[in-house]
């Protein structure tokens, strides 16, 4: 296990209380939910999600002693979403990723790495059924963790809407794509979308996408990994947007 772990009743209200960066509370199914309420009050107040699980769910999280609670703590800190929208106030073009229920934190670490490469300004997860920030995660992106915001958000869609007022393009990515990527111009602000790993993005999302596109594939398999998907994305927005002088 990877994650930063916090085991016990104490260990878990002090991280509560202290502010930090808390991926999940795993709370054992069959505990009586009375004797640790005050914790779940203070994770329901920081917005913290609980999920309940079996013992040997949080057995093979942990060594430590752990009272039937225990808390994912991320390995980096998020930045909110008003906070980036400031941080890109005075650029002529930004560009972000979203990521629609990502599960693989490798794949995220991959595409931290690529964001850096290519100067995307952020890469946006949900806070719910999506890989969080984790070591695995720190130590794919090989240090670029500590360049890109990570911006985690309660709702895509309604995130879309708000990229869409301050002037991004939405670009969603699907292998029955309407159009073939190297077709966009992508010479304004530009929000790629990469899908799940196993269920790609999600329907109502596509919908809210400006553009549709496939990266076009000869051979047998039917999709691209979703990390190699969104690099071929972020180098074509790097491409058209920096494009070579001959
Ligand atoms: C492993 S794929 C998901 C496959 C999934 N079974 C599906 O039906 O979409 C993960 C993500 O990579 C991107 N992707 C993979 N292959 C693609 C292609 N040929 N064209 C465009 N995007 C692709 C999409 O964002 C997709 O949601």
């Amino acid at each position: 296990m990877t994650d930063s772990i916090v085991a016990g009743r104490n260990a878990v209200r002090e991280a509560l209380r202290s502010g930090s960066d808390i991926n999940k509370v795993y709370v054992q199914d069959s505990i009586n939910k009375n004797q640790v309420k005050e914790l779940l009050d203070l994770a329901r107040k920081r917005k913290v999600i609980v999920q309940n699980v079996p013992k040997n769910k949080i057995d093979s999280m942990t060594d430590e002693k752990h009272q039937g609670i225990i808390a994912s703590i991320s390995a980096h800190e998020y930045m909110d979403f008003d906070k980036f929208l400031q941080t890109v106030e005075g650029k002529d073009i930004a560009n972000v990723i979203i990521l629609d229920g990502l599960e693989d934190p490798h794949n995220l670490g991959s595409i931290l790495r690529t964001c850096d490469a290519t100067g995307f300004d952020a890469v946006i997860i949900p806070k719910r059924r999506s890989v969080q920030l984790t070591e695995t995660v720190a130590k794919t992106s090989t240090g670029a963790i500590e360049y890109i915001p990570v911006v985690r958000v309660t709702n895509i869609n309604q995130t879309i809407d708000k990229l869409k007022d301050r002037g991004f393009w939405v670009v969603g990515t699907d292998g029955s794509g309407d159009t073939d990527y190297r077709e966009l111009s992508l010479d304004m602000s530009t929000a790629v979308v990469i899908g799940s790993e196993g269920e790609g993005i999600s329907r109502k999302t596509l919908e809210k996408c400006d553009f549709t596109v496939k990266i076009p594939m000869t051979g047998q398999i039917t999709s691209l990994n979703a990390s190699v998907s969104a690099a071929l994305l972020m180098y074509e927005v790097y491409r058209k947007q920096n494009p070579v002088r001959l």
